[in-house]
């Protein structure tokens, strides 16, 4: 389904450590997504409370993102910019470990963003258009009509300059198209 979804690929654990299947296309078309990845991203936040968010790219050239943890842990958020959707401006989110290997799947016509849980943190995604500086985009992480219940505890979250200056989602005129499939809780 083209909603947000939270993944674990399964580990096959040995004496020597562990391997797992981090993307299989076969394995995400049984899940019902389709996408055709054609970008790897990987950032590094160094310290614990780096808040990236809420970004997106409109449209043609939305991105459709896997996001996994490759060290460290974070909150991993989606929220729904579809136009027209019953679950507009409402959110998901998740921790995704490097431990653990939890991924999530945020479709075309979402926001993400992430928080980091500890320091020195790792995030690799694949997405499903290339970067197009024309079309980056993104509303203000703390914007009280989508009132994300970030984990701060206690924190001021780093924020870059650009992320600062976001505008609100009120403030924005949504071009993606709800597709019939309203936003659901994650497994
Ligand atoms: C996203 C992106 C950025 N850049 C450049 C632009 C800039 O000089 C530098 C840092 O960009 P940003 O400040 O936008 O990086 P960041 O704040 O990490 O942006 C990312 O946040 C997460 C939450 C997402 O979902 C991503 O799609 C992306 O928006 O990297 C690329 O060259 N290619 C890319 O695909």
């Amino acid at each position: 389904m083209p909603i947000p979804q939270r993944i674990v690929p399964v580990r096959h654990g040995d004496a020597r450590g562990w391997f797992t299947e981090s993307y299989s296309r076969r394995r995400l078309a049984e899940l019902g997504i389709a996408d055709d990845f054609v970008q790897d991203n990987h950032s590094f936040s160094a310290a614990r409370g780096t808040l990236r968010g809420l970004h997106f790219q409109t449209p043609p050239h939305g991105q459709a993102k896997l996001v996994r943890c490759l060290a460290g842990a974070i909150w991993d958020v989606a929220v729904d910019l579809r136009a027209g959707s019953p679950t507009y401006g409402k959110w998901v989110g998740c921790a995704l470990t490097a431990a653990g290997g939890e991924q999530l799947y945020v479709p075309v016509g979402f926001a993400h963003g992430f928080f980091t849980l500890t320091d020195n943190v790792e995030v690799a995604y694949k997405t499903s258009d290339y970067y197009a500086p024309d079309c980056d985009s993104g509303v203000a992480w703390d914007d009280p009509d989508i009132a994300l219940a970030w984990p701060l505890e206690g924190l001021e979250p780093m924020l870059s300059d650009k992320d600062r200056k976001l505008p609100r989602l009120a403030d924005f005129v949504s071009l993606f198209a709800y597709d019939g499939v309203p936003m659901a809780e994650l497994d």
